[in-house]
């Protein structure tokens, strides 16, 4: 038998920083019990590199790792820790490929508009480093979040800060009313095995085969799905004004990350509707210049630089004429003047709506000053449970850390599920027409929809078995835990209607008596949980994808003040184990911290929690009982790291992430010389627990001292190794003490 391995994931800002302290540390831990952890480098960057073998030289050629996890993904005995990683913009992707080419790596550009067949398949293989690209590869399980019980309480001890809610609040969300994906959803459970294709039957009578095949098995729900391009200029147009006449802000929350076709879109006509007069103007121009608003503002300012500086004030002074019949439009940068319209990713809604309720309701306007705004979320399907919780804040006031029940989620995800899944089956409508979803085999139309010109069509499919193993999810975590366990799901949403139907079927195949199971659409289901969190009662959500994604940061950002503490479960259908850090994202705005200061404030606590899971896990799969003790030892290490508040935090100057993992290893290292269950860790640990409890101020000093200038990593999307590793680990006295171990 091979020997018990972890990999761990190589992401990108700030948790890769973190794991370059942080892996030092866990390999002095686990070689001693056998355990081989090894890395697997799914950064952008890599995934960039993995693209173009062709284009590098052989010392510069980075394997497709992901593709190569994905695999691992289907064996029983994988065991991953899969830390954040970017989910690039168009933007993002072309800074990070600049950043290599200038490192000599001679990648291609990447090609805007590409016309020739080798720019076309140049930018088909970028394309797969876009957006979401990382997370549907690797989840093949579902999800199972959750505040441990060590964390819940030292909330409960240090509560978070939280903004007052008023009843005279003027915050709201704004969503369509019809004509978005909500209005018209057609779906369907498949009776059998179907190859099918999608096309557009155009009004001109041609026939465009969008996606010629997609192959279903038998009980698979699909759904048909589309938003009006009409009904949301229409929409935008007014919402707009509405913001205007009343005073508020107007700030618009999409997940172009997850979305990738579709949002970009969706954003893309928000900005025209915003600048309506500059591009009937300009559009001309705009257009030969490539300009593509669907990747923001930014990509306007990026484009016109180009022309003649006469040109370029004009088109400036008409931009900022718009401003003056639009209504304020909420920052995300006020101090450099970026808006909520400048990119695509840099509002994304899972994290931007929670921090938005934290604050009382407020965005941050052109002034630096919070105020109140019209949250906009076009898409009314989910939009609608924020407004719920709004409704809630203004009557009952702000949530209380101290007093308020838990939310954990038990998220359907794996194999691609729903919406997030469908990128690949999402399309832009080019003329007016009927959007069939057609049986290969007997041409039978199986979901049909009137389209128009500028509309997005799409395809969402959910597999069966997934949903099966989502079932058995939330009913295990409803006996383990003892709580309720409420599956949000709308009857009169038709791809709802068809998941109702077989969550019903698939209970009955479980033990639930003495469980509480309820299924509740989503508002209802909102509102009923929110009344028992504010009553100190714990609620299970069992969602679908999109409110897994929403939940599993709404209800942490409130209860805990970030969703970097959660436990974060993926069990992988094929039995191996999937451990995410966390249920947040790869903090952008930490590297600049660290870069201008030499200060991190990521904190760790997710990739605390989820080694320990994935020890227990190997422990048990590989018998090994050394595994075991260094989770069990390693979750008192974490709680002790909580009671004793050695998180990082967020000024300069203060603990930050590199002294909270020292004491991470402190408190372990204690732990292990403590245990007499296993003479020989007792024995290997007990030097390292005394020297770094008896030079614990030095090192503490020596991880001071290094801050409040800046930190020179080498790179952004591809840092050095060796200016990473010295930055990260400044302390002499730790790392000599890390190494003793070994010796
Ligand atoms: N699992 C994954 O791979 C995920 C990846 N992403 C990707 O991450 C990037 C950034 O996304 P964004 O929506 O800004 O969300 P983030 O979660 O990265 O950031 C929102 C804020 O949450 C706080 N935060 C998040 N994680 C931590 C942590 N470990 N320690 C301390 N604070 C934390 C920070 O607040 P403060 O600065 O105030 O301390 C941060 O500014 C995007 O590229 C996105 O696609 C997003 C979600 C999940
Ligand atoms: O993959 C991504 O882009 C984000 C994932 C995410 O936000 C989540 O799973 O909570
Ligand atoms: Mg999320």
């Amino acid at each position: 038998m091979s020997k018990p391995t972890i990999i761990y994931t190589l992401t990108d800002e700030a948790p890769f920083l973190a794991t370059q302290a942080f892996l030092p540390i866990i390999r002095t831990f686990t070689a001693p019990a056998g355990i081989d952890v090894t890395t697997s480098d799914i950064s952008v960057a890599a995934r960039i590199l993995g693209q173009f073998p062709e284009s590098l030289t052989e010392a510069q050629r980075v394997p497709d790792n992901l593709a190569e996890l994905g695999k691992l993904t289907l064996l029983p005995d994988t065991n991953i820790i899969k830390l954040p990683n970017i989910s690039a913009s168009v933007h993002q992707l072309i800074s990070a490929i600049k950043e290599l080419q200038a490192r000599g790596y001679k990648i291609p550009d990447y090609p805007e508009d590409p016309k020739t067949d080798e720019e076309k398949a140049i930018r088909a293989r970028y394309s797969k480093c876009l957006g979401s690209a990382v997370n549907p590869v690797l989840r093949e399980g579902n999800s199972d979040r959750r505040a441990p019980k060590a964390v819940k309480e030292y909330a409960r001890k240090n509560p978070h800060s939280m903004g007052k809610w008023s009843m005279a609040s003027r915050t709201h969300v704004a969503h369509m009313k019809h004509g978005d994906f909500y209005h018209g959803e057609k779906s369907m459970t498949l009776d059998k095995a179907r190859d099918v294709k999608m096309e557009l039957v155009g009004k001109s009578g041609k026939t465009t085969v969008l996606k010629p095949k997609v192959s279903l098995l038998a009980g698979e729900i699909i759904d048909s799905m589309y938003m009006s391009k009409k009904a949301l200029l229409a929409f935008y147009e007014e919402q707009m004004e509405d913001a205007r006449e009343t005073g508020v802000m107007f700030s618009l929350h999409v997940k172009a990350t997850m979305m990738k076709v579709s949002h970009p879109i969706v954003f893309g006509h928000a900005v025209r509707v915003f600048y309506k007069e500059a591009f009937e103007k300009h559009g001309k121009l705009f257009d030969e210049l490539g300009v593509n608003v669907n990747n923001g503002m930014v990509d306007l300012y990026t484009k016109i630089e180009s022309l003649p500086s006469t040109k370029k004030e004009e088109i400036i002074r008409d931009l900022h004429a718009c401003h003056e019949h639009r209504p304020e439009l909420a920052m995300v940068d006020s101090a450099k003047g970026i808006t909520n319209l400048h990119a695509p990713n840099d509002v994304i809604v899972d994290a931007s709506m929670p921090a938005m309720i934290r604050i009382g309701g407020k965005m941050w306007g052109a002034d630096g000053k919070p105020k109140d705004t019209k949250a906009v979320i076009p898409e009314s399907t989910f939009a609608r449970i924020y407004q719920e919780i709004i409704n809630f804040c203004k009557t009952n006031g702000n949530f209380d850390p101290v007093t308020m029940g838990t939310v954990p989620n038990v998220g359907l995800m794996a194999q691609q599920a729903e919406e997030y899944g469908s990128h690949d089956k999402t399309f832009e409508v080019t003329e007016d027409g009927v959007a069939n979803i057609v049986d290969l085999a007997t041409g039978e139309v199986l979901l049909s929809q009137n389209v128009e010109a500028g509309d997005i069509w799409r395809m969402c499919q959910v597999k069966d078995a997934p949903i099966r193993d989502w079932v058995k999810l939330a009913v295990t975590r409803a006996r383990n835990s003892g709580m309720p366990a409420l599956f949000w799901l709308d009857p009169y949403r038709p791809h709802e209607a068809e998941m109702i139907k077989k969550v019903q079927t698939y209970l009955k195949d479980h033990d639930t008596q003495g469980l509480d199971i309820q299924i509740m659409s989503q508002v209802r289901a909102m509102r009923y949980t929110l009344e028992r969190v504010i009553r100190g009662l714990d609620t299970i959500s069992v969602t679908g994808n999109i409110l897994r994604d929403y939940l599993t940061d709404l209800f942490p950002i409130m209860e805990l003040g970030t969703s970097a503490k959660m436990l974060s479960i993926v069990p992988l259908m094929a039995g191996g184990g999937m451990y995410e850090t966390g249920a947040g994202g790869s903090a952008p705005k930490h590297v600049k911290q660290l870069v201008e200061e030499n200060h991190l404030r990521w904190d760790s606590l997710g990739e605390f929690l989820a080694l320990a899971v994935s020890l227990e896990d190997l422990g048990l799969k590989t018998k090994n009982a050394q595994a075991k003790i260094l989770a069990k030892t390693l979750d008192t290490a974490t709680g002790k790291l909580l009671d004793n508040n050695k998180n990082p935090s967020p000024k300069t100057g203060q603990l930050d992430n590199r002294g909270s993992q020292f004491y991470l290893a402190m408190y372990w290292a204690q732990e292990l010389a403590a245990q007499t269950d296993d003479k020989a860790l007792q024995a290997k640990f007990a030097p390292l627990a005394d020297a770094l409890t008896r030079d614990e101020q030095k090192i503490v000093d020596e991880l001071k001292a290094v801050q409040g200038q800046p930190a020179d990593i080498g790179g952004y999307y591809l840092v050095d190794a060796e200016k990473c590793e010295a930055v990260m680990r400044p302390s002499a006295t730790l790392n000599a003490a890390l190494k003793s171990v070994a010796a």
